[in-house]
């Protein structure tokens, strides 16, 4: 994989909401990374993906209710690390689960988990990682065979080894989300966790008590009947990555496939909806 990149430092006023949405809108596209500033917001996008007119279709740019700059340049290499520790405060769900870098003080709560991005997403900071962890939370899994499908930097995955789940498979399509995977799986001292790099067509005779996929309204509607399929009697599936006007398309794909709906958080008109087989 390329490690050419377009780096894009954007400044947003008013910063709150405006660089939420702007980097809402940007994870629709190929833009990969994403590390909030002061002045708003820096993405970044492999420059394989990129093309001058990357930003035509982003919304928000061309709303009156903000004033939004930017620059961009290209970038041989980035310094992930010295990037996220300028910018990269933990996060705290429910005051029992903190998510932070290496480089921040341990604390004493229940589920400390240690993540060091680079380029994968999934630092607790997203809405829908936020709700998954709270989901997982709240779900018994101990002892659950559990998939972790479109695992970025295998936050849930490791979220679940703490609460007792096992064995745990996780699956990413992109080649530095399984590399970071096996990492931070790896630095929280998780050994029921298997990494593979892919996607759906991994599922095949595969059964699991527990899926959990945050990744996008289009893919988990395309892959459900697989996910479906490996779910088994009474098995729990967790889904984010999309929006609340998402929710009929998705609900409808969930119980065309015998599945119950559970319970719904939604942040931000994200939503994250639990199901149960
Ligand atoms: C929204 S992120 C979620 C990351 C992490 N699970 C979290 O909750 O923060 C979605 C992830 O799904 C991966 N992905 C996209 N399409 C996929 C597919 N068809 N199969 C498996 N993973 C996929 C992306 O590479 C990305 O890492």
């Amino acid at each position: 994989m390329s490690n050419i990149y377009m780096g894009y430092y954007f400044t947003v006023e008013p910063k709150e909401p405006g660089a939420e949405i702007l980097m809402a809108e940007l994870g629709e596209t190929p833009f990969e990374s994403f590390i909030e500033t002061e002045e708003g917001l820096s993405a970044y996008i492999q420059k394989e993906f990129w093309n001058e007119n990357i930003l035509d279709g982003i919304y928000i740019l061309g709303s009156d209710e903000f004033k939004i700059t930017y620059t961009f340049e290209e970038i041989e290499q980035v310094n992930w690390n010295e990037e996220w520790e300028k910018n990269f405060e933990p996060i705290d769900v429910d005051n029992t689960c903190r998510v932070r870098a290496p480089f921040h003080e341990k604390k004493d709560v229940k589920y400390d988990i240690v993540i060091e991005p680079k380029m994968s997403f999934g630092t607790g900071h997203h809405e829908t990682t936020f709700m998954m962890i709270q989901h997982l939370l709240e779900t018994d899994i101990e002892g659950k065979k559990t998939l972790d499908m479109g695992c970025g930097t295998a936050i849930l995955a490791i979220l679940a080894e703490m609460k007792g789940a096992q064995p745990i498979d996780a699956i990413d399509i992109d080649n530095w989300c399984y590399l970071n995977s096996i990492e931070n799986a790896e630095r929280n001292n998780c050994h029921h966790i298997s990494v593979y790099e892919g996607d759906a067509a991994l599922l095949e005779e595969k059964n699991y008590d527990v899926i959990i996929a945050n990744i996008n309204r289009n893919i988990l509607l395309n892959d459900m009947l697989a996910y479906a399929d490996c779910l088994n009697p009474g098995g729990i599936l967790l889904l984010s990555g999309f929006y609340e006007e998402d929710i009929p398309a998705i609900d409808t794909s969930c119980t065309e496939k015998g599945l119950t709906f559970v319970k719904k958080f939604s942040r931000n008109n994200w939503v994250s909806l639990k199901y149960v087989n």
